[in-house]
């Protein structure tokens, strides 16, 4: 069952303006949505409206045809995980779990086989008599999982649910996660200021700013045809240079950049030049390319790689680089003609620019 959001405002009572206004959102049927952004931007908020924890100031939200934004929480068909677990701390795993069937006053035989059969997608089977404290937090989370999933709702709804847990265990956590999302179908929106895992798990990327929708669609999509350079920055971090043309010469602040028979689209006499650190190389390059003179300023071993930290003109940069090169190094990087964004000076891309 596909959700929908149509025109939808929130406005805190006595906030100067709303949190977000006017939003539009289709979360395909039994894929994952997954809504990115900074600290701040709406996100919970947008999640709440969702499950009924919270009333929009107007506009609607739709279940499939249902239109459900009048409807209670419990009726909604909805289950939600938040970011801290949000566990019974005096019931054990198993009650913990079987708590939304104990409120739909399920008989004692179904919560069993229910809860069970949450327990087994989640890999908690052998925990169901510790309580939350005996446990580690990648198995809390869990839990918090299989409460959610264990009256098979039509949409799931999650609030960073790996953001509390270690990096290797997060990593870990996503992978089960996505695979166990494909298992029960449940259309899932979820919420996180993490670009890695947003690009990791979504089919459908949503990116927010301040309120506001920037883009929207495919995650392959969004990564290779970032709409300005917010949603290029935040996804990746490019790397992004203000350019200027003067007749056929195009300098970078002090330094100068070389377009070699760049670029074919139509820019103003100021435009940004994005790429990300994969993407550069020191050797060289046939064909068209980006030629920048850089500083070496950092190097960071990151396995078999290295993220090179460099300046060009006063600008930071940053490269992925195999080769080794040490702070104070003059370099050429060149940026294949294929990996280079254009955007105009209000950030907007430059549609066709390469
Ligand atoms: N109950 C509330 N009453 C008034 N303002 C609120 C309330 N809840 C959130 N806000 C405000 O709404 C804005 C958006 O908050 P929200 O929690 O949706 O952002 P977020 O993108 O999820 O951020 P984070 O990633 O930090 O959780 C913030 O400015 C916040 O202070």
């Amino acid at each position: 069952m596909p959700v929908a959001v149509r025109n939808l405002t929130k406005h805190w009572p006595g906030a100067e303006r709303p949190v977000f206004s006017s939003l539009d959102i289709d979360c395909p049927a039994g894929g994952i949505t997954i809504i990115v952004g900074p600290s701040g931007c709406g996100k919970t908020t947008l999640l709440r409206c969702l499950s009924g924890l919270e009333t929009p100031t107007s506009g609607s939200i739709l279940f499939g045809k249902q239109d459900v934004t009048q409807v209670d929480s419990q009726h909604r068909g909805v289950a939600m995980v938040f970011q801290n677990y949000a566990l019974y701390p005096t019931k054990t795993v198993f009650e913990n779990i079987a708590f939304p069937l104990r409120m739909a006053r399920l008989d004692a035989q179904s919560i069993r086989t229910r809860v069970r059969a949450a327990a087994a997608l989640t890999r908690m089977e052998p925990y169901l008599d510790r309580y939350p404290a005996q446990l580690s937090g990648g198995q809390r989370q869990r839990v918090g999982i299989a409460r959610a999933i264990v009256r098979g709702p039509a949409v799931l709804l999650m609030d960073e649910p790996l953001s509390n847990l270690d990096t290797k265990l997060r990593i870990e956590m996503r992978a089960e996660l996505g695979a166990l999302q494909r298992q029960i179908g449940s259309t899932t929106v979820y919420v996180t200021h993490d670009q890695t895992e947003a690009l990791a798990l979504a089919d459908h990327l949503i990116v927010m700013r301040d309120g506001r929708i920037e883009q929207q669609g495919a995650p392959e999509d969004i990564f290779t045809s970032p709409a300005n350079t917010f949603v290029a920055d935040f996804l990746g971090s490019m790397n992004l240079v203000d350019v200027t043309r003067s007749e056929d010469r195009v300098f970078v602040t002090s330094g100068a950049v070389r377009l070699d028979g760049l670029p074919k689209a139509p820019l103003s006499p100021m435009f940004r030049l994005g790429f990300r650190a994969e993407d550069v190389q020191l050797g060289p390059v046939d064909g068209e390319k980006a030629t920048l003179p850089v500083t070496v300023r950092r190097s960071e071993l990151m396995g078999s790689e290295r993220l090179v930290h460099m300046e060009c003109g006063g600008l930071a940069l940053r490269a992925r680089l195999k080769e080794v090169v040490r702070p104070d190094d003059r370099l050429e990087l060149h940026i294949p003609a294929g990996a280079l964004h254009y955007f105009d000076e209000t950030g907007k891309r430059v549609a066709g620019a390469v």
